[in-house]
């Protein structure tokens, strides 16, 4: 896979402001950079009670671009996951409002939520989620057929093509490797043409080489078919095929990277995870990015 971007690796002070909790200007403190195809502001979930509250979000503002690959990160605990579950109406914010492709997700009652997530957003997990009864074809349209939806044959093709796996669309999962199993994940997950993609640890359970082509097709997905796509990962080099990187740490919105390498990535994560990155950094101020806490 040759699709993995740039290497400025330019990092951007993220600052949480009034001005931008209005949503008048980007999240990041910037203006996006692109049409944005989903939006947060003052996204605040807390789980549990009393002394056992947890605050998983403490008033996050972002702006996922249209037409990306955004990668989300951040030490364990920092709230990834439970902003992608807000982001994806999987889970509602405590406070706060979420927009996806024009829709305020944050509003929605259960059974407009269940649509939404059916038509407009595609969903790719760590374990792959494909159901061992059904060949690879059957798995891609699912959703499809869930949502009785006919098949666009032109688009299946495209898809197909673009994740390599015309010669085993007859197979079951157990018939398929690892990385083909999530390359049938990805496919469903873009064959109703989703608003965006949301994809978990996607390569949480691959080798480096199936990981290589799973990344590479989503990030193809973006630069080639036009999709949005946004995925958390701990790995550097995964978040390293994003147009950017945004960094969560103690539930905030604490940087981000565009265009990012291996390298800044990991530069970035040792700053916000000092202990574990003693070994991998000098202790030089200079690798410490802008608006790190
Ligand atoms: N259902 C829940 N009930 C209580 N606490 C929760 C729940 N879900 C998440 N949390 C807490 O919220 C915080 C953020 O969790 P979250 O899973 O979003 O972090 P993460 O950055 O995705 O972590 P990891 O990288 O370890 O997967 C953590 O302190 C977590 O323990």
């Amino acid at each position: 896979m040759s699709s993995r971007p740039g290497t400025t690796g330019a990092t951007t002070t993220v600052a949480a402001s009034a001005e931008h909790a209005t949503g008048a200007a980007g999240a990041s403190g910037t203006t996006p950079e692109r049409p944005v195809i989903a939006t947060a502001r003052g996204l605040v979930k807390t789980y549990g009670r009393g002394e056992a509250t947890v605050r998983a979000l403490d008033g996050v503002d972002v702006d996922l671009e249209r037409g990306r690959l955004t990668a989300i990160m951040g030490p364990s605990g920092s709230g990834k996951s439970t902003l992608m579950h807000c982001l994806a109406g999987l889970d509602s914010p405590t406070v706060g409002t979420v927009v996806v492709d024009g829709e305020t997700v944050s509003a929605m009652s259960e059974r407009r939520l269940t649509r939404l997530r059916r038509t407009r957003i595609g969903f790719v997990f760590q374990s792959f989620n494909l159901v061992p009864t059904l060949t690879a074809e059957e798995n891609i349209v699912l959703p499809l057929a869930v949502a009785r939806r006919p098949v666009d044959r032109e688009w299946f093709d495209r898809v197909v093509d673009a994740v390599g796996l015309r010669p085993r669309l007859g197979h079951r999962p157990a018939e398929l490797s690892g990385g083909q199993q999530q390359r049938v994940a990805c496919a469903r997950a873009l064959v109703s043409r989703p608003a965006v993609v949301f994809a978990d640890e996607p390569t949480g359970n691959l080798d480096s080489r199936a990981a290589a082509e799973v990344l590479g097709f989503l990030r193809s997905s973006v630069d080639d078919l036009g999709q949005s796509v946004a995925m958390v990962t701990h790995d550097p080099t995964a978040a390293s095929y994003a147009h950017r990187v945004l960094f969560l740490a103690d539930g905030r919105l604490v940087t981000e990277l565009r265009d990012p390498t291996p390298q800044a990535v990991l530069d970035t994560l040792g700053a916000l995870t000092p202990a574990a990155s003693a070994g991998a950094h000098p202790a030089d101020p200079a690798h410490e990015p802008a608006g790190v806490r």
